[in-house]
């Protein structure tokens, strides 16, 4: 059996974690900070979860410069959960800030009686002809995202921004140029995966078209599941970021969202479940209610304390490793994939790198083994001496095949510099 020492994990996720946060987590999972009992078995309503939980935002806040006028939400769901709650959530938003204009038109004042009928007709007018959602499908996750959002409102509502398969003969890899995007009028958000982790596909930096107009919008979400916490990012732009914790935080089971606390009451209300059904939209579980998730400080039922001590281990490790916070994990994340991306580009005869070059992935970096003409048989022998070298969780997604190697935090740069060795020593000696 190897010891972990000997192993590179290349896993798109769940990750490796750091063996210092593990051995620290194994310890806590047993006896507590001494008080005799795992934390696995300490109640979520402790005061101690609650310092855990605390603690993991402020050190969160920190490593980001997340503002202060954003709240940080631990949730459960994961990404696919996510697609959904995007969704509920922000077209609540959309319809109450559409109530609070027609009522605002109608010339009625807070107190005063609701003409009811009038309202929920303009409202359903408003719905029919003008609610929209924005979706940028650059890859397999954002097109599940809008696939999602069909299924809940109705292809009527979902309009797709830009699809890179269009510009990109029918396959993903390239985000298509923004000139050519077209977006809706006050979408209810526009939503966008910033790394696709089956395709390998990254958005190098904020999209222009998508900066903030002045007038409180566009209402930007973005899916950052898997390049989290590897580079700065101008959080400011976004009204939502969220991601699941199995990549670059922490252990499966914790979803964390990034929420401007302009979307959360009191600065807007949630409409009542009574108007949606009226206006025929869904309601959304409460577990996925961004309200009452805040309102709650991530304890409204039972939250996994464990998976979020874990999370703020990462942090606190991420936090002592870097002074300069972010920027400093950025310059090593972007090291990595240089040295990684620089062999395969050595040997264009071996390898061939997935995606367009203008939108590599630094965190998942996807290619095929085309040595010698016979794909299938050069990959199998590829991840075969991968595992004896002790690289391991190499293989492409089922959807995809291929070869992907996901570049996380957690992966030093020795493990990045022993798998472009390999990379190099496996095309010389077939071209030998
Ligand atoms: O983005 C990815 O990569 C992911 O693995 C997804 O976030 C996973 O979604 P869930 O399986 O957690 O729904
Ligand atoms: N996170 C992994 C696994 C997800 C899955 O297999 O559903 C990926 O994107 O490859």
């Amino acid at each position: 059996m190897p010891s972990r020492e000997e192993i590179t994990y290349f896993g798109a996720g769940p990750a490796l974690l750091p063996t210092n946060v593990l051995n620290t987590a194994a310890q806590a999972l047993v006896n507590y900070d001494n008080t005799g009992l795992g934390l696995a078995e300490h109640s979520h309503r402790s005061e101690l979860a609650t310092g855990i939980v605390n603690t993991a935002k402020a050190d969160l806040a920190k490593y980001l410069d997340v503002p202060d006028d954003y709240e940080i939400l631990f949730m459960q769901g994961g990404g696919s959960g996510e697609f959904s709650a995007t969704v509920y959530n922000m077209v609540s938003i959309w319809v109450e800030r559409r109530k609070q204009r027609i009522l605002k038109e109608l010339g009625i004042e807070g107190g005063k009686e609701i003409p009811e009928d009038e309202l929920v007709m303009q409202l359903q007018k408003a719905v029919d002809e003008e609610l929209r959602i924005d979706y940028l499908v650059t890859g397999s996750w954002s097109l599940k995202a809008s696939q999602e959002a069909t299924r809940l409102v109705g292809a009527e509502h979902v309009n797709v921004v830009a699809d890179s398969r269009k510009a990109n003969d029918g396959k993903f890899g390239k985000i298509p140029e923004e000139s050519t995007w077209k977006l809706s009028k006050n979408p209810a958000m526009v939503y966008y995966c910033d790394n696709e982790t089956v395709d390998g596909v990254e958005f190098p930096e904020f999209p222009k078209t998508l900066e903030p107009n002045g007038d409180d919008g566009p209402i930007i979400v973005a899916d950052m599941s898997s390049n989290i916490l590897s580079r700065r990012i101008p959080v400011k732009n976004f009204s939502v970021i969220f991601f699941g914790a199995q990549k670059n935080l922490g252990s499966t089971g914790i979803t964390v969202v990034i929420i401007r606390k302009n979307l959360l009451p009191p600065a807007v209300a949630t409409p009542a479940p009574t108007l949606l059904r009226k206006l025929g939209l869904p309601i959304g579980p409460i577990v996925l209610s961004y309200e009452t998730i805040a309102k709650n400080n991530s304890l409204y039922n039972t939250l996994s304390i464990f998976d979020v001590y874990i999370a703020g281990q990462v942090l606190k490790s991420l936090l002592s490793t870097f002074p300069d916070k972010v920027d400093g994990q950025q310059a090593i994340a972007e090291k990595k994939a240089k040295t990684i991306y620089e062999a395969l580009e050595a040997y264009p005869e071996s390898y061939k790198i997935v995606p367009d070059k203008s939108a590599r992935s630094r965190m998942n970096i996807c290619f095929r083994v085309t040595h010698g003409g016979d794909v299938d048989a050069a990959e199998k022998n590829f991840l075969k001496g991968a595992v004896s070298n002790g690289l391991t969780g190499l293989k492409g997604h089922r959807s995809v095949g291929g070869i992907r190697a996901s570049n996380y935090n957690s992966i030093q740069l020795p493990g990045a510099e022993a798998l472009a060795k390999y990379i190099t020593v496996f095309a010389k000696e077939k071209a030998a």
